[in-house]
């Protein structure tokens, strides 16, 4: 799967309805037992969440925009397919988010591309989902020291932290994935796909137990006016860097 959405393959409610369909599709194709993941938009993976999405709308609309956020993860971590991340770009957030749900993570080894999930520096939180599934790839010391200070890290540094699996050359990166995918899928299908939700199953249990709550909660703290102003100050910063 390639994601084009210019100019940031910023996580809207459309980009993500469309990606949950498309991998309910490969889920449900018998003849599909993988899936690489990556951009199709030079030097970003994914912005995370599409920021205007959380910005001055609905409460109807937070709530939609939330369970697709969720629909999402449930479907990308609790996928039974092998899921490989090609990160040829930075992906702070929710990008970072998609790239920790797969299986394995390669990532381009240029040291201006980062990764992270760096919801503190926007003043609001990773959810506990982000969380659990941060630290199911660190552990909970770095999980918790990178979450606090919002990092970004650049890919070397990634790396050390086991935020990605592997660097290589940019102009490598799908024939790596492709050769990492091979390796996963020489295993029989069904001895992986246990042991996957085995390691998997609490954490998104987890969600599924309290998924309106969560809900409830995005939209309670979404829409206080401070978290309004952190986001719109936040959008401004981007915009004036940009200028
Ligand atoms: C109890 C429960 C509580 C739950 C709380 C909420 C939890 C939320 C969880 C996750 C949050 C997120 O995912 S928020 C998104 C975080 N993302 C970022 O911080 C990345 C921001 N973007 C950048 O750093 C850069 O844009 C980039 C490095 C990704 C690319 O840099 P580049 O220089 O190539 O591009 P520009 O910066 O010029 O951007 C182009 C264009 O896109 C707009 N943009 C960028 N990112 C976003 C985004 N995430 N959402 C919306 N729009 C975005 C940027 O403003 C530019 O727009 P203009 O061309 O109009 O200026």
């Amino acid at each position: 799967m390639k994601f084009k959405s210019p100019p940031v393959n910023s996580l809207s409610l459309e980009f993500l309805t469309e990606f949950s369909i498309g991998l309910e599709k490969l889920e449900n194709n018998r003849a599909c037992r993988g899936v690489i993941i990556t951009s199709a938009v030079p030097k970003i993976f994914s912005s995370g969440l599409d920021i205007t999405e959380m910005c001055g709308k609905s409460v109807e609309h937070y709530g939609e925009f939330w369970r697709a956020v969720q629909e999402m993860w449930l479907r990308l971590y609790g996928s039974n397919m092998v899921t490989v991340a090609a990160v040829n770009g930075s992906s702070p957030a929710g990008g970072c988010l998609i790239a920790l749900s797969c299986d394995y993570r390669i990532m381009a080894e240029n040291p201006k591309f980062s990764i992270g999930l760096n919801e503190a520096q926007l003043g609001i939180v990773a959810p506990f989902w982000f969380k659990d599934t941060f630290v199911n790839v660190v552990g909970h010391r770095i999980a918790e020291r990178s979450l606090q200070l919002g990092s970004l890290h650049p890919a070397p540094e990634a790396q050390r932290l086991g935020l990605v699996d592997e660097l290589v050359p940019e102009e490598k990166l799908m024939e790596k994935a492709a050769a990492v995918m091979a390796q996963w899928l020489a295993l029989p299908d069904h001895a992986r796909q246990l042991t996957k939700t085995m390691m998997r199953k609490a954490v998104l249990d987890r969600l599924v137990a309290h998924r309106e709550e969560d809900i409830k909660n995005f939209i309670t703290f979404v829409s206080k006016e401070s978290i309004q102003k952190s986001l719109r100050m936040y959008m401004e910063m981007l915009k004036k860097r940009k200028s």
